[in-house]
This record gives structure tokens, C-alpha cells and sequence, in this order.
């Protein structure tokens, strides 16, 4: 998916909502259990079709599918099928190895599966992300500032001329080839370095998780770094969304808790 075709969806359903898609199957409703062969798939179905019209992006995170083996990747390349082409979709697997494996990585899900991005960690540097860059439609969201508690543990460290990790992963990351296709993660967690890390990457499309059960608010993410007339953002809610009910009536609850955020955005878009 191009810039412009996100930036078109964004504007059109007045939305900037990634819905994650992280299925604990010890949290699925018990019907779908007892009823379904493929229960985190049905989950997902339910979902997203409660949910299409509120978002833009649905998110899997990688590790909920790997954790149940086998049955974990059909589910989740069943539910990556069953997702509408035009909603951009994110493998948040945070790869990145010497650049011969990143290829690896980046074959699985670019070319094995399709997703429109994947999410990768920069501590090993350019060659370790240039693998997944060479993928000519599709985007790397690069970790910048996370949204946990150890976040400053290593990104806010600063080097002798004041510059945090963080700060340093975004500004050295904008000189390799193809970072016009690249997005970053920052946590709603750190309101306060919004406008700060918006100011460094005024073009680029920021990825962030942490609003609702980690305490983020749309509205604090919104005033700092929205972009007027592009958005350039992607804000994530994972749990808040899916795990709004546990009853039959579970995916009108994730629809009523992704309206109440979407309406939060459109007031901005
Ligand atoms: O810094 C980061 C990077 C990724 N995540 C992921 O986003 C979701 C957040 O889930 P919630 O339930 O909305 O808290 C989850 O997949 C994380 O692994 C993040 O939280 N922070």
C-alpha cells in the first residue's frame, strides 16, 4: 500500500485506529471454543467484521500465533487472507539479524505471506534492516521509543553530545536507502516526547501502541504529533479492543470500543 493510499483511508472513514489482533486463546469466548475447529480464527473473523469500517490497520502481533505452534500460523495466514486488501496490515514480529537471515525474515512475511509491514528492531544496524527495504511496495516500522517501562533502560541514554538512542536510531536510520518506506514505533507512554520525535520525522508515518491498557490517550498522541492534512499516524489498542467483552456478544463490544476511539481521532481528521 502506498503513503498516499493510507493517507486516502485515513481521511476517508476519519480514522487512524490499528486494531491488534494479539489472540490469547485462553481469552477467546468459550462458545467459540466448543464451537469452532479454528477458534482464533473465528475470533479474528468476528472481529474484523465488526471492525472494518472504524480502522485502517489491523496489527498481528507474531508471537500470540507462534506460541500455539502450527496451528498458530494457519490461524494467523487465514486470518491475514480474510482481512480487506484495501486496510494496511502490520507483522509486529520485531526481527532484524545479520543481513543472509533478515532476508529469511523478510521472505516470510513479504513473500510467503503478504503482509504491508513488518516491525524491526535496529540495534544490528543498516544491513539487518536493508534486507526487508529491498521489498519494493512494502514498509519496515523501525523500534524507535517503546512504549514499556525498560524503554529507558537503553533508548533515552544519551551519548556525549546529549543525543538519546532513541533520537539516533530516527535521525541515522532517515540516511539509508529507501527510509521514505520506513515508519517508527513510539509509545504513547512518553507523551512528552511527541513533538520532539514528530519534529525529526515530520514525513513519516509513526506506529504507536501503549494507548488504553498501558495508559497512552488518544487524545495527548493526537495534539502532539498528528500532521495536518496526512495524519502520520498509526495509534494501536490491542486488548482495549478485542477483550472488551467475553460473551457471545463479544465482537459488538470491540465494535463499540473501537468506535469510541476512532471518534476520539476523527475529531482531528
Ligand atoms: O513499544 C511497543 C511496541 C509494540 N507493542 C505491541 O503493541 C501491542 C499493544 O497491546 P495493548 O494490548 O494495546 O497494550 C502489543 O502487541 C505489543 O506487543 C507495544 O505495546 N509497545
Amino acid at each position: 500500500m502506498t503513503r498516499q493510499e493510507l493517507i486516502n483511508q485515513i481521511y476517508r472513514k476519519k480514522s487512524c485506529l490499528s486494531i491488534g489482533l494479539d489472540v490469547d486463546i485462553n481469552r477467546i469466548p468459550s462458545h467459540l471454543i466448543e464451537k469452532y475447529d479454528d477458534p482464533v480464527f473465528e475470533f479474528n473473523k468476528q472481529i474484523i467484521d465488526h471492525t472494518m469500517d472504524l480502522c485502517v490497520c489491523y496489527k498481528l502481533n507474531i508471537a500470540f500465533y507462534e506460541s500455539i505452534g502450527v496451528e498458530g500460523w494457519s490461524s494467523l495466514a487465514k486470518t491475514l487472507e480474510y482481512i480487506p486488501a484495501d486496510i494496511f496490515t502490520i507483522a509486529d514480529a520485531k526481527r532484524g539479524d545479520i543481513g543472509n537471515t533478515s532476508k529469511m525474515y523478510a521472505r516470510t512475511f513479504f513473500d510467503h505471506m503478504d503482509f504491508d509491514s513488518i516491525t524491526v528492531a535496529p540495534y544490528m544496524g543498516v544491513d539487518s534492516v536493508a534486507p526487508f527495504l529491498e521489498f519494493k511496495e512494502k514498509w519496515v516500522i523501525l523500534l524507535a521509543l517503546t512504549s514499556n517501562v525498560g524503554s529507558r533502560d537503553f533508548q533515552h541514554h544519551t551519548d556525549r553530545k546529549g543525543e538519546a538512542l532513541y533520537q539516533k536510531v530516527i535521525r541515522e536510520s532517515q540516511t539509508w536507502a529507501e527510509s521514505d518506506r520506513m515508519m517508527y514505533v513510539v509509545g504513547a507512554t512518553h507523551p512528552e516526547k511527541l513533538k520532539e520525535i514528530r519534529a525529526l520525522v515530520p514525513h513519516h508515518f509513526l506506529l504507536i501502541p501503549g494507548v488504553g491498557a498501558q495508559g497512552g490517550t488518544v487524545d495527548e498522541v493526537m495534539k502532539n504529533a498528528h500532521v495536518p492534512d496526512a495524519c502520520g499516524l498509526l495509534i494501536n489498542s490491542s486488548r482495549g479492543v478485542i477483550y472488551a467483552g467475553d460473551d457471545e456478544d463479544f465482537a459488538k463490544k470491540s465494535r463499540a470500543a473501537a468506535m469510541e476511539l476512532q471518534q476520539e481521532m476523527a475529531a482531528y481528521l
